[in-house]
């Protein structure tokens, strides 16, 4: 890629871009970002990364890719800015959650769109993507995507209805088990450990359950058992999730973010 355009610059672009710099994916003067008002946020970009301001929008004709990251409300609005100044060569990478390939083809034309969920993990090599494209995109062009993303994480290629799934999975993934963490430090500290000494325990809990799943390759189910020892502790947690209805909260949780991208994609 030899020009890359951020179309809004705010946490999921910082995690993007931060993830292509440091794993050498883009050179960082070739990806330059612009916002609506805040520009001070594209100061803080080019001082932490060193990426470009877009200074006039007549910089957008020699582009190569343009990222859509602005909230699914601005996505409109975004696009129609953007539409008299994109030469008919340049792809299109949107991470807005809920607005759908056929609303950007109709707002940008025809052309090859990758349409990816990531995660902020991205930050450090880390997300969790899923992708779809549209038939614009040649096998060629795929690649160059898929290696972007693998760049900054894992990647799955999906049917595109599946990205509101995948949305209400893996892209909103991080903000759960950071909220499980911020629970789990109201209550160790209850017991009198300090906060920092339950952060880092259960940092390293996650970070090993994780690790143990990828490598031993074992169900949740069998690896869950080997915890619970009848009797136990674990077995008197698991109890108390049960009758206070962890899973079906975690349903009506994940139900209601893919509910809300398909709204988002509708306008609401
Ligand atoms: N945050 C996350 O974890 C993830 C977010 N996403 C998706 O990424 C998108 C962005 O999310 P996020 O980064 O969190 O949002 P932020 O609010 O952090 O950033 C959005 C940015 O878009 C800019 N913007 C708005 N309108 C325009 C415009 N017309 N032209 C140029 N820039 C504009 C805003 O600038 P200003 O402040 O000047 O208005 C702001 O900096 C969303 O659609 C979201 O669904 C996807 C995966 C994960
Ligand atoms: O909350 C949101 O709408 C975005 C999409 C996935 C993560 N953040």
């Amino acid at each position: 890629m030899q020009k890359v355009i951020f179309i809004g610059a705010g946490s999921i672009a910082e995690a993007l871009i931060q993830g292509w710099v440091e794993q050498e994916v883009v050179p960082s003067k070739q990806i330059y970002v612009t916002n609506r008002f805040h520009f001070e946020r594209l100061e803080y970009l080019s001082s932490c990364y060193g990426t470009q301001i877009l200074q006039d929008k007549n910089e957008i004709y020699d582009a190569d890719l343009i990222i859509l990251a602005v909230k699914p409300k601005d996505a409109k609005t975004a696009m129609q800015s953007i539409r008299p100044y994109i030469s008919p060569n340049a792809s299109i990478l949107s991470v807005m959650a809920g607005i759908s390939i056929n609303t950007i083809e109709n707002e940008l034309g025809n052309r090859p769109i990758a349409r990816v969920m990531p995660n902020t993990s991205a930050t450090i090599g880390m997300s969790a993507s899923g992708v779809a494209f549209n038939q614009d995109a040649t096998v060629i062009q795929k690649q160059t995507f898929l290696q972007m993303l693998e760049a900054i994480g894992i990647v799955i290629e999906v049917e595109e209805d599946k990205l509101h799934a995948v949305t209400a999975l893996s892209g909103s993934g991080p903000a759960y088990l950071y909220y499980l963490l911020e629970a789990w430090e109201s209550v160790g500290t209850e017991f009198g450990l300090s906060k920092e000494d339950v952060r880092t325990l259960m940092i390293q809990t996650i970070a090993g359950s994780a690790a143990m799943l990828q490598s031993v390759k074992e169900e949740p189910t069998i690896l869950r058992q080997k915890v619970t020892s009848p009797g136990g502790t674990t077995e008197a947690g698991i109890r108390a999730l049960e009758s206070n209805h962890f899973k079906e909260a975690i349903f009506a949780c994940i139900k209601s973010a893919e509910a809300r991208s398909r709204e988002l994609a509708k306008g609401v």
